[in-house]
Formats: structure tokens, sequence, C-alpha cells
């Protein structure tokens, strides 16, 4: 059996515009990988060792995006909270509002799109991200 604690833990950022009432989602389109390139996913990444996955996040964001943001709820999947991403992978994903700075796709990305709740489903999602977005949507409506 594949568990939790088998698998590196990424974090990934849901930044919506109200951390209570979310109405719109950032997704932003991957650069790298060439498998996974031109795929739309949560900004973040891999939490590094000895990292808290929190100061990780914020760090991830930082350097992706540019901009520093406050954290609301982890949008719970079914692995101790967080999501499969593949055999190797486990997202834990938290709500997100931007406090600092405009985002932009400074790094491992090359187009971001804030996305209305009628429009979640708009982008090619990487596979993996889906049960996310479908978690989300059900939360904006
Ligand atoms: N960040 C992120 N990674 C995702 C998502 N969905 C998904 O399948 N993945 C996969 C892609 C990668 O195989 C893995 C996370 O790696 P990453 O490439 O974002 O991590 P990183 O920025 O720390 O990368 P690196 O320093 O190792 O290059 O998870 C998602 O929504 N966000």
């Amino acid at each position: 059996m594949t568990t939790h604690t088998s698998r590196a833990l990424v974090v990934g950022a849901a930044i919506v515009d109200d951390l209570h009432r979310p109405t719109t989602l950032l997704a932003a389109r991957r650069t790298e990988p060439a498998g996974l390139a031109g795929g739309w996913e949560f900004p973040g990444g891999k939490v590094e060792p000895g990292e808290d996955p929190v100061e990780a996040l914020h760090r991830e964001i930082a350097e992706e995006l540019g901009v520093e943001v406050r954290l609301g709820r982890v949008v719970e999947g079914p692995l101790e909270g967080s999501w499969p991403l593949g055999e190797r992978y486990a997202m834990t994903v938290w709500l997100a509002v931007v406090t600092s700075g405009e985002p932009e796709p400074l790094e491992d990305h090359d187009e971001l799109r804030v996305l209305a709740a009628d429009e979640l489903y708009a982008v090619p999602w990487l596979p993996a991200d889906l049960p996310v977005v479908d978690a989300l949507a059900a939360l904006m409506r």
C-alpha cells in the first residue's frame, strides 16, 4: 500500500480573492519539465528537507509569483488532508490571498490566469489537480 509518508510533500496555494467567500482562483501555466509544460497548476513546489511546509509555501510563492500571501484553511484531500500527485508526491493545498504585490509569472510559469467560478475548467489543469479544482468549485458554489 502506498502511504502518505512514502510520498514527498508538495505544497500549493489556491490563491483566491476572499478566504471566506472565494469567487476567483489563480491558475499558473507550467514551463517545465517537457512532460508537464503547458499544464495549469497551483503555484508551489516541493518542501525541502527540514523545511516547514508553510514556510516552504511562502518561499515558493515569493519565488514564483513575487508576492506575499496570507493563508487560510487547507483544502482537505483524501491522504491525511493532502492530494495524491501520481505515486511519488502528495500535495497539501491552502487557500491564500495576496497581501502584498501583484502576481507575475517570474519563475516556472509563463502565464497566470484569474479564473471566475464559472471558468474553473477553462484551462487544461495537470490531471492530478482536477480533484482539487473540484473541491474548490464546491467551495465556490
Ligand atoms: N507545484 C505544483 N506541482 C504540481 C501540481 N500538480 C502536480 O501534479 N504537480 C507535480 C509536478 C511536480 O512533479 C511536483 C512538484 O514539483 P515542482 O516542480 O512544482 O516543485 P519545485 O518547484 O520544488 O521543483 P524543483 O525545485 O524540484 O525543480 O508535483 C501543482 O498544482 N502544483
